[in-house]
Parts: C-alpha cells; structure tokens; sequence
C-alpha cells in the first residue's frame, strides 16, 4: 500500500544494486520522486525492471567516481554505490578505493553544493577482525591496512573519515549508517555472499561450502530491517556520527548452512545437500555482533525479521528466479 509523506525528489547511488534497488521500492511506495545511479559494474540492469517504468522513477548511468553536475533539484541522497561481495570488492581494489574515496567526495560535493543532506552507507567491516564482541559504534577496530580486504575496509574508513571532515570543514549536514550482514530478495545467486550462495547451491543441489571451520559468526539482518533503518536514520536529527544498523542475533556460519539446508528440503522437498569445508579466506573476522542499543534508542527501530522466516521469503525468491538469480 502506498504511504503519503512530504514528497521529496532522493537521490540514490548503487540503485540498481540488492539494497538499493530495495530501498528505491521502499522510497517510491513512500510516494517519492527517485533518481537511481548505477554503473553497472557488479550488478544487472534486470534488477531495476520492476520500477522501471514507474513514473517516478528516473535513472541515469553513471559512476560516482566522476561528478555529479549533471544531477537535477534533489532534496536527500543516499549513498550505496560500492561493491560489497568480498569476492567482487577484491576484483577490482583499487576501483573500490577510488569509488570509497573519489566517489563519496564527489557527493559530498554535491550535497554542499546543494546543501543537501546525505546519508553515507558504510559498513561492519570497519570494524575488522573485532577484539570485542558485540560491537557498539565507540570501537575503533581491528582492521589490516595492508590486505586483500583492505580495499574495502579501509576504503569505507576513508569514506567515513571524509563525511567528518566535511562535516566539521564544511557544515555538510551527514548520516553515517554501518550496515552489517544483510540478505534478502534481489542479491544475485552469483554475488558471492554467504547466504545467497548457500541457497543457490542448495536449490541446484550442490555442496554449501564453509570458508574455515564454521565456527566464524555473523548476525544477519533482513534487507526490508535496513531499508526501515535507512530511511529512519536519515529523517533523524541525529548526526553526531555513525549508527549500526543489524541484527544482533549472532550466528556460527555452520548454523546458518544447516538451517538453509533443512528450509531448502522443507519448501522443495528435495534431498539434502552436503556441507562441505574449503581452507579459511584470508583476514576473515572471525566474530561479527552489532550493538544496536543507538539506533533502539534513536530512531525506534528495531529488525523485525528473524532469520528463518527472512531466509525463507529469500528462498522463495531464488525458487522464483528459477534457482539461479539475476546474474550478470
Ligand atoms: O560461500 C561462502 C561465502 C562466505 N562464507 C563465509 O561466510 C562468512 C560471511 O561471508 P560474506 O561473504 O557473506 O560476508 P562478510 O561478512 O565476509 O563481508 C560482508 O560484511 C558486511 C558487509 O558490509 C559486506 O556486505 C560484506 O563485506 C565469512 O566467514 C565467509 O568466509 C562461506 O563460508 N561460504
């Protein structure tokens, strides 16, 4: 059903990637204009079918690593232009460096020159490796500057360092979201993530296979728990610095295969698929928790979504991809 609020025209970066082509579904149910960016590097344009010819909709391709003069009026931007698959962020580093750095400058930029608000999605990655575990925002991590993660880690560190800057500099007026572990409908079968390659696998039944020995954890946060978060944070006064959005129910990566396997038999009634182990991957945090107590108190947000009951709304997507998403 379609929501009423003031109408705004947002700009949203990464659009057609699995969280921004959600949150542009969120945005335009809300009754807004949208103006989606994407260059189509890790993602396909399928994946914007489905609003393409909203008549709110309007997209242009473009990489944020070159400006954004070209943008019309707008009122907000979100940022979710980078890739964010370990598999695909490391293919291309140093692109990912410029897009956490040249690119977010760029829209800072663009916010000042607009005086605009932007909200700036980063990540639990900044975290790194963690020492402690939940983490609340106050932790300044454990990251390796010199790895195959760096390019993302520290690129979204940069990214952050930057939006302060700005911020203090230039009285650029910022929201800082660091997103954990997030899943959902419309993250490709081939994106490399951990539960949309487990499902795929278990939907052709192939082998889930665990990097290491299954006891890494991960919290997993439904895509439709963030969006809410997104939006909420950005339509907050609060902008004292970044605010993790997720979802503090911890998981070992053994237990989410298990229960992907168990799901995958139950709504296909197909056999059970094996899990398997490959050797660790390098720098892989080994724990991963938010602390969500900030955004609880600020935003009145909670996740709703409990893994099972998110994992099965994603399997039913895969089911009706075919089994094999929208790869590129
Ligand atoms: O097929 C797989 C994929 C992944 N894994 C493991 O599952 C865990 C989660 O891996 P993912 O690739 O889904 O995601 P990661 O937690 O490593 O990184 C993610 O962190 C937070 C976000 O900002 C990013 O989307 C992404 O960088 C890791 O321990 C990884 O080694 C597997 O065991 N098998």
């Amino acid at each position: 059903m379609e929501q009423t609020v003031k109408s705004l025209r947002i700009l949203v970066t990464g659009g057609a990637g699995f969280l921004g082509s959600n949150l542009i579904e969120y945005l335009l149910a809300q009754g807004h204009e949208v103006v989606g960016i994407d260059n189509f590097e890790n993602v396909s344009p399928q994946n914007l079918d489905y609003v393409a010819d909203h008549p709110r909709f309007n997209f242009v391709k473009h990489d944020i690593q070159s400006p954004l003069d070209f943008v019309g009026e707008i009122d907000q931007i979100y940022n979710l232009a980078c890739p964010a698959s370990p598999i695909q962020y490391q293919k291309n580093p140093v692109s990912t460096l410029r897009t956490c750095f040249i690119g977010v400058d760029n829209l800072l930029n663009l916010a000042q020159s607009r005086g605009i608000r932007i909200l700036h999605t980063s990540t639990s990655e900044v975290y790194g490796d963690p020492h402690i575990n939940p983490q609340p925002e106050s932790y300044w991590g454990n990251v390796n500057p010199f790895g195959p993660r760096s390019c993302y880690d520290e690129g979204k560190r940069v990214a952050e360092a930057l939006c302060y800057a700005y911020r203090e500099q230039h009285g650029i007026d910022i929201r800082i979201a660091r997103i954990f572990n997030t899943y959902g409908p419309r993250m490709s079968s081939s994106d490399g993530r951990v539960v949309s390659s487990f499902i795929a696998a278990a939907l052709e039944g192939k082998e889930l296979e665990i990097t290491g020995d299954g006891t890494s954890t991960r919290s997993f946060q439904y895509v439709t728990d963030c969006v809410e978060g997104l939006v909420a944070l950005m339509n907050s006064d609060y902008n004292n610095g970044p605010m993790n959005i997720g979802n503090d129910e911890e998981f070992t990566i053994q237990q989410l295969a298990e229960i992907v396997v168990e799901l995958v038999v139950e709504m296909t009634g197909k056999p059970k698929v094996t899990i398997v182990h490959r050797p660790p991957v390098v720098d892989d945090p080994t724990v991963r928790r938010p602390q969500i107590t900030l955004a609880r108190e600020t935003l009145r947000w909670r996740p709703t979504v409990q893994l099972r009951e998110g994992l099965r709304k994603t399997i039913q997507w895969h089911i009706e991809q075919g089994g094999i998403s929208r790869a590129k």
